[in-house]
């Protein structure tokens, strides 16, 4: 052990070769220790919302208002504090817009040496709880200097106010000053939210779930804890052909075929000529898309009756697709999702739990009463030339590998449980079982289960036949799925018939027993938290605020953020979506209005309204130390501290660097 100790010591002793660096490094530690903690952002179900996601995080969910507020009330007008902040969230086309609005070279020269002196003063407010070296990696290449020596000014030597008013106006005068300024509010931007967590469900509904990813993988601290879209997308890129049935369908639901063909480049050419040769029927309700009254393409009617054609002929592969799954896993429960074989193709009827229903569509022209399964020829050559495009798509894959290298079926973060639908339990409220390779799971072990399937699916997509696939599928809709969480997923019924009582799929026990705080602390010491002080965050159901339910559960333990993102969804909540901000002070939770569009923001500085809540209050300013870096960083003292004490008593001699 002594050995192993001294070893590590001696490692050591090579980054911090002296007693002076060794010293430093404690000082720094501690330093860092003893600052507030950093603030953590948490959102769910961005569905796609590229816009109102990125004006969330632009304005740090309000927190850039809040800051500018905190130094400038009373100093400026409500006017210019939001002129401050449109320039903070779109700097290049806020500035061209204001300075397209000046007259006189005086004007404008008067407006950045206002603004370039504001925007210091608020930057240099918001990096004060960062360490510098924090704040520098933080800084743009192009503009760092700059910025270091206009942020960390030197206050008690007074004549070096001319120095610093000397920089601003040489830089304004070399007619960078726009480049300055955006320089500064993409640093604001990027500090004012400290640490990101995605609740999941990136993907699907809204059009532009790709650039929301490029967005994520543009240099903020996050994790993502995956949600049943995501995976859905994950399957497909891993070579389900069921996933990808699913999510090609979802897309021409929502006219967002372009993702799958512009986005990532995977052609549909295929399942179009399939779908315009064998679906004739084409002006049948259910299959049409959902246009968006705001989309900014127009949509022919052509186009629609093209996208509904698809729209079909990809359900009833995807039906073929899961009832083989369904046929081969007798252990999913899921037979009685065998659909197909309970429709009578003469009459148009089919048999649900001995009650026959007429159907709305009764137009299968690929399906074999006998053997109804059975994908044709063509539909095998369409779903292997799909399968292609979704394996070999560049983009995709780096997008998919971005929610596999920083993603999660669950995290475990600063004594919080984070995870997007529900730990499945039984009516008893007991942990429900699933059985995977014959082997039984439930609780922690069963998502731990869930999630290494989800990796070992990816890793071995080359291969034909891997026995990860239908476990992925299950998670997008089996009963015991942790992130679906409902007895059984509708869309058969939804699509064919008219009935609604068919439609309606049931919630686990879970999203009534977690209005326990008995069940909410079991769940967390299941998961090795600390009951008394975490705290579980969910997402993937929408909180009706409208209809009056509140987003905290069990007196706060358990904060669903849900808000609805999503425009499809944004009816039934009343809102556009929540964050959720956990800082030194504590947990806020806040609700954001409807956002309406990138250019009433700009041009009419029409912020997302946003109110606040507090979930909980920490009695004392909670600084790092009692965080999990905190932890981490403490071990890494005493570890230091070792090493200072080998070095004063002579068991490690310093290196003295030559100069
Ligand atoms: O409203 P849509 O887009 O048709 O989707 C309905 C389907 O979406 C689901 O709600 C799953 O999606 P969510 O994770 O967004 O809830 C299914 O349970 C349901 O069948
Ligand atoms: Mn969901």
């Amino acid at each position: 052990m002594i050995v192993q100790t001294d070893k590590y010591l001696r490692l050591l002793s090579k980054e911090y070769p002296t007693i002076a660096d060794t010293v430093t490094e404690i000082i720094n530690l501690e330093a860092i220790m003893n600052l507030p903690k950093a603030t953590e952002h948490f959102i769910s179900d961005l569905h796609g919302e590229y816009y109102a996601v990125q004006h969330v995080l632009r304005n740090g969910s309000g927190n850039v208002k809040e800051k500018i507020k905190e130094i400038f009330q009373g100093r400026l007008s409500s006017k210019e504090m939001n002129q401050l902040a449109t320039i903070i969230y779109y700097p290049d086309k806020k500035i061209d817009l204001i300075v397209s609005s000046l007259e006189t070279q005086e004007e404008i020269e008067e407006f950045f040496i206002l603004t370039t002196t504001r925007i210091t003063e608020l930057c240099a407010f918001v990096v004060s709880k960062y360490t510098r070296s924090k704040v520098r990696k933080a800084l743009p290449s192009d503009y760092a200097y700059i910025i270091e020596e206009l942020l960390f000014k030197d206050t008690i030597m007074s004549n070096k106010e001319d120095y610093y008013d000397k920089i601003i106006k040489t830089v304004i005068s070399l007619k960078r000053g726009k480049e300055l300024i955006a320089a500064f509010a993409y640093v604001i931007q990027r500090l004012v939210v400290d640490h990101l967590h995605v609740v999941g469900d990136i993907y699907d509904r809204g059009p532009y779930p790709d650039r929301i990813i490029d967005t994520l993988m543009d240099g903020h601290e996050l994790d993502i804890q995956w949600g049943n879209h995501d995976v859905l997308w994950m399957g497909a890129a891993s070579g389900s052909a069921a996933c990808m049935a699913n999510v090609i369908r979802i897309c021409a639901r929502y006219d967002n075929l372009e993702i799958i063909e512009d986005a990532y480049g995977i052609s549909l050419r295929s399942l179009m000529l399939f779908s315009e040769m064998n679906y004739l029927e084409d002006r049948y309700e259910p299959f049409m898309p959902k246009i968006n009254p705001d989309s900014e393409e127009k949509i022919y009617p052509e186009e629609i009756r093209q996208i509904a054609k698809m729209n079909q002929a990809i359900s009833i592969i995807q039906f073929k697709l899961e009832g083989e799954i369904i046929k081969r896993h007798p252990e999913f429960e899921m037979d009685d999702r065998l659909l197909l074989s309970k429709i009578d193709y003469a009459k148009g009827t089919i048999m649900l739990g001995g009650k026959e229903y007429p159907l709305t569509c009764d137009y299968f022209p690929t399906i074999d009463p006998k053997n109804p399964y059975k994908l044709t020829e063509e539909e095998e050559v369409v779903v292997q030339k799909l399968m292609d495009g979704f394996l070999n798509s560049e983009r995709l894959h780096k997008h998919i590998q971005f929610l596999y290298s920083r993603g999660s079926m669950y995290l475990k973060y600063n004594e919080n449980l984070l995870f997007h639908g529900c730990v499945p339990l039984n009516k008893d409220g007991s942990f429900m079982e699933m059985t995977i390779n014959q082997k039984k799971y439930s609780g922690k072990a069963l998502l731990d289960k869930y999630e290494d399937v989800l990796r070992k699916g990816y890793l071995n997509r080359k291969k034909e036949n891997q026995e990860y696939l239908d476990y992925i599928w299950y998670q997008w809709e089996g009963k015991a799925s942790s992130l679906f969480g409902k007895d059984k997923m509708t869309t058969f019924e939804r699509l064919y018939i008219s009935d609604k009582r068919t439609h309606i799929e049931e919630k686990n026990i879970y999203y009534k027993e977690r209005d326990n705080v008995e069940t909410c602390e079991r769940i967390l010491e299941e998961f090795g938290l600390d009951p008394s002080k975490g705290h579980i965050i969910n997402g993937h159901t929408p909180v009706k605020e409208k209809r009056g339910e509140n987003p905290l559960k069990a007196d706060g333990k358990l904060i669903v953020i849900d808000g609805g993102f999503s425009k499809a969804y944004q009816d039934t909540t009343g809102l556009a979506g929540y964050t959720l901000l956990y800082n030194s002070f504590g947990m806020q939770l806040v609700s954001h209005q409807p956002f309406t569009s990138v250019h009433d923001a700009l041009v009419n500085e029409i912020d997302i309204v946003s109110t606040r809540r507090i979930v909980d209050k920490e009695l004392e300013r909670k600084t790092v130390r009692e965080t999990d870096v905190g932890i981490r960083l403490t071990q890494q003292v005493q570890d230091l501290q070792k090493l200072l004490a080998a070095y004063q008593e002579g068991h490690i001699v310093e290196t003295v660097k030559k100069k």
